[in-house]
């Protein structure tokens, strides 16, 4: 599903009216029918039936001066509440007050300070509160009369709904522009927005419905806008159904190169992760003196040992084991817990210019190319690089806060500057292609956030590369999985207590969940 910024949804709405010839009130109208749609179903679990509609005076106020008429035919009490100047506001939602007025619905302005106190008592006393008050149109930060009334929002206890975006929440990133509603519930009008998926903008949002308001698939098909939400449908498609008459060797080989004293666990986990993903086969290049234990734990790998020139480490006395055993293999991943040495750099450097088949790249992997990333220029075969924030932050040289700030442009940025594939994790994965793509993944859950679920992702996008998925494909389906696994587990377990081999094993469920079998 595409997402979307305050401009790109401007240019689909203008799209809508100019060219198909939809009038913006149409638009308006099924906006305002979806809200109400919602609000019906939240008011089947309230004894109290009141709702107050807060407005602003653009077409985001307009929506909600649509749903009062139809909640008002429906026989619900509804007071509309708009703030400031009723002269400004936007031409279709004047003609839908006038309509309202007619109606004698309840409908007054709210143009000072005075105002707030017998506002907050209102919303105290309803049962929904819809929150119209801004939409994409948010364009500075918020303050005065509509911050006090934004208080005033939340610091009642009643349910509230907010149109498109919680007011307040800037479309473009995420940011909050000072202050914004806490929403129990988004309903977002034809497409995201990427501050309803963002945070900090995201935290705010509740649970979110998206609704067709009736801009034309195909101007939407059409736009070029490079943002889309990772979805159970479009993993669905990247997964095939495993045909009857195949073999261990149609699911691919895939080589792990992780592991050093004191990080096997690292290893250990993202080769359970590539198995449990569905490769035919999978070798991992451990250390020598760790062989031993690596065996005992992972029955179904193939350990192909090392010899160790450092004990307990891969060095470049390696380089030749490891490029032969990638030259049997479909996709290499290097660099969970594989340590922090210089030597480490220059096997990278000997496999980027060897292979032939997709390379991941994570953890120890990621900080050896800190400075030294003209080095991926050598990779002539597709790479899928894994970074959280703070080994983004080391690659690029960005502060964590800026990153923090701007993940879609700088993710999209490295990816197309590297010409890698680019996986920045943290809560709402991105996946930027070097084609200028970006996916946005929602599912997962803070309960990830412990040491070694990062391994697990590495494992599960390998094993789906071994078996012959597109690299962007299987970077898609990855995160997505496993968030869904992690959410599992979650479901579980709490997020307390919710450690990386539980991922692991919610892992095949996952899948389950997606392809049915
Ligand atoms: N034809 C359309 O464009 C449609 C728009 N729709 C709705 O309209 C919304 C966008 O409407 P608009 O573009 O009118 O914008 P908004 O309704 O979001 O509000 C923008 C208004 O608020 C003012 N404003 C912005 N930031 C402010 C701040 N911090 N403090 C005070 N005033 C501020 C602007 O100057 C403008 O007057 C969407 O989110 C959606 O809800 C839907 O009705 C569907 C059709
Ligand atoms: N709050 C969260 N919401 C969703 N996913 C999360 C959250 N916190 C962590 N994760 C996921 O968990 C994984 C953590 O990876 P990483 O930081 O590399 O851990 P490690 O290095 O210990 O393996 C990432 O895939 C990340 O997206
Ligand atoms: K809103």
């Amino acid at each position: 599903m595409k997402v979307v910024d305050g401009i790109e949804m401007k240019k689909l709405d203008r799209k809508a009216m100019e060219e198909y010839g939809i009038p913006g009130v149409i638009l308006m109208e099924h906006a305002g029918m979806a809200v109400t749609e919602e609000i019906l179903k939240d008011l089947a679990h309230q004894e109290n039936k009141e709702i107050v509609i807060v407005c602003g005076t653009g077409n985001n106020g307009g929506d909600g001066v649509v749903a009062a008429r139809h909640l008002h035919q429906k026989g619900f009490p509804v007071k509309v509440r708009i703030i400031g100047d009723i002269a400004r506001i936007s031409e279709d939602a004047k003609i839908n007050c006038d309509i309202l007025k007619k109606l004698r619905v309840d409908i007054k302005t709210i143009i000072d300070f005075k105002d707030v106190p017998k506002l907050s008592e209102e919303l105290s006393r309803c049962g929904v509160i819809v929150d119209a008050i801004f939409g994409t149109g948010l364009n500075k930060e918020v303050q005065g009369l509509t911050r006090e009334v934004i208080l005033a929002v939340n610091r009642t206890n009643t349910y509230v709904l907010s149109i498109d975006i919680p007011s307040g929440v800037r479309a473009s990133d995420g940011h909050i522009c000072g202050i914004a509603v806490k929403a129990d519930k988004t309903v977002v009008l034809q497409l995201p927005k990427i501050g309803n998926i963002q945070f900090p903008g995201a935290d705010y949002a509740g649970e979110m419905v998206v609704k067709d308001i009736g801009i034309p698939h195909e101007a939407i098909e059409k736009s070029n806008f490079p943002i889309n939400l990772i979805t159970a449908d479009m993993v669905q498609a990247i997964l095939p159904q495993r045909r009857k008459d195949t073999h261990k060797g149609n699911y691919g080989k895939a080589y792990i190169v992780a592991g050093s004293t004191g990080m096997t666990g690292a290893a250990m986990l993202t080769c359970e992760a590539v198995l449990r993903s569905g490769a035919g086969l999978l070798k991992v290049a451990i250390p020598q003196s760790l062989n031993n234990i690596m065996e005992v734990r992972l029955t179904e790998a193939i350990t192909v040992p090392l010899p160790e020139l450092k004990k307990g480490v891969v060095g470049i006395s390696d380089i030749e084991k490891i490029i032969k055993t990638m030259q049997e293999s479909d996709v290499i991943a290097v660099g969970p817990g594989s340590g922090q040495t210089r030597e480490l750099e220059e096997v990278l450097r000997n496999i980027f210019e060897a292979a032939t088949i997709p390379i991941v790249l994570d953890a120890d992997a990621l900080n050896a190319l800190a400075h030294r990333q003209e080095i991926l220029k050598l990779i002539k075969s597709a790479a899928v690089l894994t970074p959280h924030t703070g080994e983004m932050s080391r690659l690029t040289n960005i502060p964590v806060e800026e990153i923090n700030r701007n993940r879609i442009q700088i993710a999209l940025e490295f990816a197309k500057k590297w010409n890698v594939i680019l996986i920045l994790k943290g809560a709402r994965t991105i996946v930027a292609s070097p084609d200028g793509k970006v996916f946005v993944n929602t599912t997962g859950n803070p309960g990830m956030a412990t040491a070694g679920s990062g391994d697990v992702l590495t494992g599960i996008v390998t094993g789906l590369l071994a078996q012959g998925i597109q690299p962007i494909k299987a970077a898609i389906a990855a995160v997505y999985l496993h968030g869904v696994a992690g959410d599992r587990a979650a479901a579980r377990l709490g997020e307390y207590g919710l450690i990386a081999g539980d991922i692991v094993l919610e892992l095949p469920y996952a899948i389950k969940e997606i392809v049915g079998k």
